[in-house]
């Protein structure tokens, strides 16, 4: 009999000897690859979570509160180091830190990216990555609900059956309330003549559309990577999961082969080790993934002998190719009696009728954390200037979006990257601009940013917080591409529908209209929509590859990385669903069912 059942572990000296496999991290990656190696149950799974499991706090679960988590214990609370190119600012970048991951703490759009922003990956070199290769798997990890009635006919919802999955872990379902005045914004879509496409699902996220979220269609409660693939393996007596424990290194033998994984509770607790018989899986997120391969000798060999790191594996790409959404804010009061979100902070009436809605009928304000009809535009959609942009992207040097002390094989992959992101910028199939809505406040993320950052572990130790730096605005190319958006924002704000609701810009404000200003307000103000990626990205490893195609890390035998940090280059949507698909293509490739997958 094993020694306890199939549930969560809290003493550390519970543990089995050995497993086959170890997962570093319980978010939305590692969850899932445990769930479904756990199916076979001859074989052995353990997680191990730094967090804790929530209590299923109201700020976790109901979604007109999603992001409550941000900023409190379930948060790993870590800032970006300050960056010249930000004015010297550190921007808070927060991160899951709880059983769920950042599933726990996000703001539920659960959208899907283009085709073309997947078959991108395939063309840098990343043979059958490709959406057609990830459709499947966005699939398998779905429960998709079509919207309410009241709702689909209020707001002439489409969506297409095919694109979507039914047998998944994950509920993605509409909100049954949308804020009122997304209708303005609806019709201000239509007449600039941008296009509503009838799903964003299906390769086609290019337009203005309705976004499902990921909240069961019952009880309008967050569906979270916990929920759906923790719930659903915690029964079987082979998957076990310890958490607020810190994996602190894995532990490699001579000749490189991987033994085990340290962990820990805290930097003065003792270090204990459990040993994998067959990979450790790591999915700690971008953050933290990269830093947990130096701290463990694989990575870059200056960096680790200046933190005392004896050098495993030479592979200076480990945490290089960073990159996130970056965003600003154009922000306008509007004056209008038709109702607003924050009544809900401003309207003690009104919250209490919301909250008593919510929990009696499961419908009204509550039910929606907001973002139910977001923009993924095109450049030459949102701007007349694409051709000079292009141009300008043309003539500038790749080299301006990378760190200075950039290793020569990241540079040559990153050449590939300008490439590909220079010919979207003529593309209409991949947006560079999303566009989110609050009652006036437009929320614009730069979708493909040019710039480059890194990730470097400070010290031997795990529990020092890793040096992230997603190199935001460091290419100008980027300020440009963000400047424009500013400036497609107040046409959108001028269309009929809009202007009825009497906006006035207060952020940045109308007066700043000249191009340095505006470059000045997006210097100071820019920030993160929360999308780190490509720390540990996948590629040819003389490219800044840090995982070949089957996501095993060069170099060294048993060890895969599987979270967000292996996309070779963002998608233009909210990412969690893609975290998701690679996650389940990662587990049928652990399993070596769905085909391997070669690196020429
Ligand atoms: C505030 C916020 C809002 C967001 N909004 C959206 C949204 O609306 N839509 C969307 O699609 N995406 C959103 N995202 C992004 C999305 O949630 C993440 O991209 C996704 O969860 C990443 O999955 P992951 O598996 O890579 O990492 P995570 O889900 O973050 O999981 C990593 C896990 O590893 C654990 N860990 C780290 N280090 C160690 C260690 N050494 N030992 C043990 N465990 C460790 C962490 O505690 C964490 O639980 C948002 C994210 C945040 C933070």
């Amino acid at each position: 009999h094993p020694l306890f059942n199939g549930r969560l572990v809290s003493r550390a000296d519970e543990l089995l000897e050995e497993y086959d496999y170890v997962i570093v991290g319980g978010g939305a990656s590692g969850l899932t690859v445990a769930n479904r190696l756990s199916e076979q149950p001859s074989t052995t799974v353990l997680v191990i979570e730094a967090g804790q499991f929530d209590q299923n706090e109201e700020f976790v679960t109901i979604p007109g509160l999603a992001g409550g988590a941000v900023s409190t214990k379930y948060d790993w609370n870590t800032t970006y180091a300050a960056s010249e190119y930000l004015g010297g600012r550190n921007i808070s970048i927060s991160q899951g830190k709880i059983v769920g991951g950042s599933t726990k703490l996000n703001r539920m759009v659960f959208d899907r990216g283009s085709k073309s922003d997947y078959d991108g990956w395939e063309t840098l070199g990343n043979e059958r990555w490709d959406w057609e290769s990830l459709l499947p798997y966005f699939k398998k990890n779905e429960i998709f609900s079509p919207p309410v009635d009241e709702i689909r006919e209020e707001y002439n919802i489409t969506w297409d059956d095919d694109a979507h999955g039914y047998d998944g872990y994950m509920h993605s379902t509409y909100s049954p309330y949308i804020w009122p005045t997304t209708k303005n914004l609806v019709e201000a879509t239509s007449s600039l003549n941008i296009p509503i496409p009838k799903d964003q699902a299906n390769g086609n996220a290019i337009g203005g559309y309705f976004t499902p979220h990921n909240m069961d269609p019952i009880d309008y409660r967050r569906s979270s990577a916990d929920e759906a693939y923790y719930d659903t393996a915690a029964t079987r007596e082979n998957f076990h999961l310890i958490a607020d424990h810190q994996a602190t290194r894995i532990l490699t033998c001579a000749n490189s082969t991987l033994k085990a994984t340290g962990f820990a509770t805290s930097s003065n607790a003792t270090i204990q080790s459990v040993k994998a018989k067959r990979e450790v899986v790591v999915a700690a997120g971008s953050l933290h993934t990269p830093q947990l391969l130096q701290v463990s000798g694989i990575g870059d060999p200056a960096l680790l002998s200046s933190i005392d790191i004896p050098t495993v594996v030479d592979l200076p790409a480990v945490g290089q190719s960073l990159h996130d959404h970056v965003y600003v804010m154009v922000a306008n009061s509007v004056n209008t009696t038709i109702t607003l979100a924050s009544e809900l902070t401003s309207n003690a009436t009104f919250a209490a009728e919301a909250r008593a809605q919510y929990d009696t009928e499961k419908r009204g304000p509550l039910t929606s954390p907001s973002g139910d009809f977001l923009l993924f535009l095109p450049l030459s959609i949102y701007t007349n200037t694409s051709a000079s942009i292009h141009a300008a992207a043309l003539a500038s040097n790749a080299s301006l979006s990378l760190p200075s002390d950039a290793p020569t094989e990241v540079a040559a992959g990153y050449a590939a990257s300008y490439h590909s992101l220079n010919s979207k910028l003529l593309a209409n199939d991949s947006a560079f601009l999303e566009v989110i809505w609050a009652d006036g406040v437009l929320f614009l993320g730069l979708q493909h940013p040019y710039s480059r950052g890194s990730v470097k572990a400070p010290s031997s130790s795990i529990f020092d917080a890793p040096i992230a730096d997603a190199g935001f605005l460091r290419n100008p190319l980027d300020t440009v591409l963000l400047r424009e958006a500013v400036r497609f924002a107040r046409r959108l704000v001028a269309q009929p529908s809009i202007a009825e609701l009497n906006p006035f810009e207060v952020v940045p404000g109308a007066n700043v209209t000249s191009d340095a200003d505006i470059d000045q307000y997006i210097k100071n103000s820019a920030s993160t929509l929360w999308h780190p990626a490509g720390s540990c990205k996948i590629g040819k490893r003389d490219e800044g590859g840090v995982v070949d195609g089957e996501l095993k890390v060069y170099g060294i035998e048993g060890l895969r990385v599987v979270d967000a940090s292996v996309f070779p280059i963002l998608p233009a949507s909210h990412i969690m669903t893609t975290v998701y698909a690679v996650a389940e293509r990662a587990a049928d490739i652990i399993k070596g069912v769905g085909g391997a997958i070669e690196m020429s």
